[in-house]
């Protein structure tokens, strides 16, 4: 039994990468009777059939699976914010990297428009996310060199890119791998400002263990998660031992945390948007019931 790793999902058929070869494979008809799904990015053990086509045998456990968009095993978010045009939101930058450490993926922020932002300021908003224990990269996506640390960034991981509109998104794929950002190009000419669902994920590679995921038309991971266990993605908090183990760090007398965003020690922007989305929760859950 030979095995691959899913690449491409199309009406049915699965491409598999197996050692610089693809697959057009279909699943074993079994599969649906069983419930068994087959995701970009999965891993899986497939018969071969002739040269170009095969039939999946079984899917591997998978380590994380993203459900909007639908893809399995990635296990780095590039969480791409631009300093000016369009202007950093930190309660989006905080969303993003909640909602990847909640789906069990890890963050990196890497802030474009370098040269069109203010030093001082963009010193700090670096500070902000290392004491949260990210890899952060400032960079003008035009420059070699800062291609260069996002290339480092990625190595040996199944990536994906989430940020606003205007981030520098496209540019920078189109920097790490210029096949990739003309097919990313021509996407989002041709579905313009509308939201598009008629693209699938799709996943290429970047060099034998890298692996960036294209996901037209999505830009914000959902924050899956109950407001009482948000806290718990919000690992520079943990820093901070609250008295009372039950502390949701909002009105509690004893908090430390909310204290420590009054002296300093942590960075207010953290404190006071984890405020903001744990109350976004909070309403959805009394919506529901
Ligand atoms: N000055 C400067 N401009 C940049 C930089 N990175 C991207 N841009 C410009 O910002 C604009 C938006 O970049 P895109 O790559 O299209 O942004 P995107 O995130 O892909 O946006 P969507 O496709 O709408 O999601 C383009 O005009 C880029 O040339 C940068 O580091 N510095
Ligand atoms: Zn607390």
């Amino acid at each position: 039994m030979a095995e691959g790793k899913v690449i491409r999902a199309i009406s049915g058929f699965f491409d598999i990468y197996d050692t610089g070869v693809v697959r057009r494979c279909r699943a074993r008809g079994v599969f649906k009777k069983q419930g068994v799904t087959v995701l970009v990015g999965d891993e899986v053990e497939y018969e071969p059939i002739g040269q170009q086509e095969g039939i999946v045998n079984s899917v591997k456990p998978r380590q994380t699976e993203l459900i909007r968009p639908p893809i399995a095993n990635v296990n780095h978010v590039l969480v791409v914010f631009s300093y000016v045009t369009p202007d950093l939101n930190l309660l989006m930058v905080d969303k993003t990297i909640a909602a990847a450490i909640i789906a069990g993926v890890t963050p990196s922020l890497v802030l474009t428009k370098r040269d069109l932002a203010s030093l001082p300021e963009a010193e700090q908003v670096v500070d902000i996310y290392r004491e949260c224990g990210l890899e952060v990269v400032s960079i003008s996506t035009k420059e070699a060199s800062s291609v260069d640390l996002v290339r480092a960034l990625m190595q040996g991981k199944t990536n994906v890119v989430a940020g606003p509109s205007g981030a520098g998104k496209s540019t920078l794929a189109n920097a790490l791998a210029p096949g990739l950002a003309l097919k990313m190009g021509a996407v989002s000419e041709k579905i313009g400002r509308g939201r598009q669902t008629t693209r699938h994920v799709e996943l290429f590679q970047l060099d034998a263990e890298t692996w960036l995921a294209d996901a037209p038309g999505f830009s914000q991971l959902q924050l899956n998660v109950e407001s009482r266990a948000l806290r718990n993605y919000f690992p520079d908090f943990a820093a901070f031992d609250c008295p009372y183990r039950g502390c949701l760090h909002m009105d509690e007398e004893s908090c430390l945390v909310k204290a420590a965003a009054e002296s300093g020690q942590l960075a207010s922007s953290r404190y006071e948007n984890y405020r903001q989305i744990y109350q976004e929760i909070r309403e959805r859950e009394e919506r529901m019931y």
